[in-house]
């Protein structure tokens, strides 16, 4: 029988989750740093505030917002992961960061009331989701009115020849470097088919607007490899 999306990727996350923190170095040859940075700037995040981190992972985004909020505010990491959680708990601990809790659930199903969040990330996870709006539309529901939506993620390059250049490597030398460091080749041809498959940057922009934000602003990483949105909740 045919697995489901979400059946594939829990799997692929559960398996991967001793190597992900490694291998993202590895696979982006470090870029994911600079465009994480990158988008922590423009977000501007205000100490004493209230963030969650939707597909949280190993927790990297949602330790990025819990020092930028402080002792004084509060971030949720989610994640229907539980080893990737697990990976994620220990940087927390070993960090002592109190205002941060981490908790197993789904992103199509976001376990918070209305209007709870004054920011609501995803990095990397919303094209692991089975329906891409129905996710946006849940992070635009627990979001503050006010609040700011931040999606961080693999986009399309649009440039002739580098586009090429970027699908040769997602296709064919991205899974090899999965198998020779993490050995999982499966799992790191699915990052390939779900990155092929993601919408590129003005099509996303419109599905945030669809969900309902306000305000759509999109920016590129390394020629569109990657991109930024950020949508506000009037
Ligand atoms: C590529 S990782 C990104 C992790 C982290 N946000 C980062 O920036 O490194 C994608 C994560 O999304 C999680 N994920 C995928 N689909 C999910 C869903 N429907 N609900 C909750 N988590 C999900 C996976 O378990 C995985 O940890």
């Amino acid at each position: 029988m045919q697995q489901s999306k979400e059946q594939r990727v829990h799997n692929v996350f559960e398996k991967i989750s001793d190597n992900y923190d490694k291998m993202n170095s590895v696979i982006s040859f470090q870029q994911h740093i600079k465009w994480r940075k990158d988008t922590m700037r423009r977000m501007n995040v205000q100490p004493g505030s209230k963030a969650l981190d939707v597909c949280c992972g190993t927790a990297d985004w949602t330790i990025a917002l819990a020092e930028a909020v402080g002792p004084a505010g509060k971030v949720t990491g989610l994640d229907f992961s539980q080893n990737m959680l697990n990976v994620g708990k220990e940087k927390v601990k070993d960090l002592g960061l109190e205002q941060v809790t981490l908790i197993h659930g789904n992103a199509m199903e976001l376990p918070f009331p209305d209007n709870s969040f004054d920011y609501v990330t995803i990095g990397f996870g919303l094209r692991n989701v089975p329906d891409y709006l129905q996710v946006l539309k849940e992070i635009y529901r627990v979001l503050k009115p006010g609040g700011m939506a931040v999606c961080l993620e693999t986009s399309q390059p649009t440039l002739i020849g580098y586009k090429q250049l970027y699908y040769f490597y997602f296709r064919f030398i991205m899974p090899l470097f999965g198998k020779l460091l993490a050995k999982s080749y499966r799992e790191y041809a699915w990052l390939h088919e779900s990155a092929r498959d993601f919408p590129g940057m003005r099509e996303l922009a419109k599905l945030f607007e669809r969900a309902g934000f306000n305000d759509v602003k999109y920016k590129p990483y390394s020629g569109g490899a990657a991109a930024v949105h950020i949508g506000k909740k009037k």
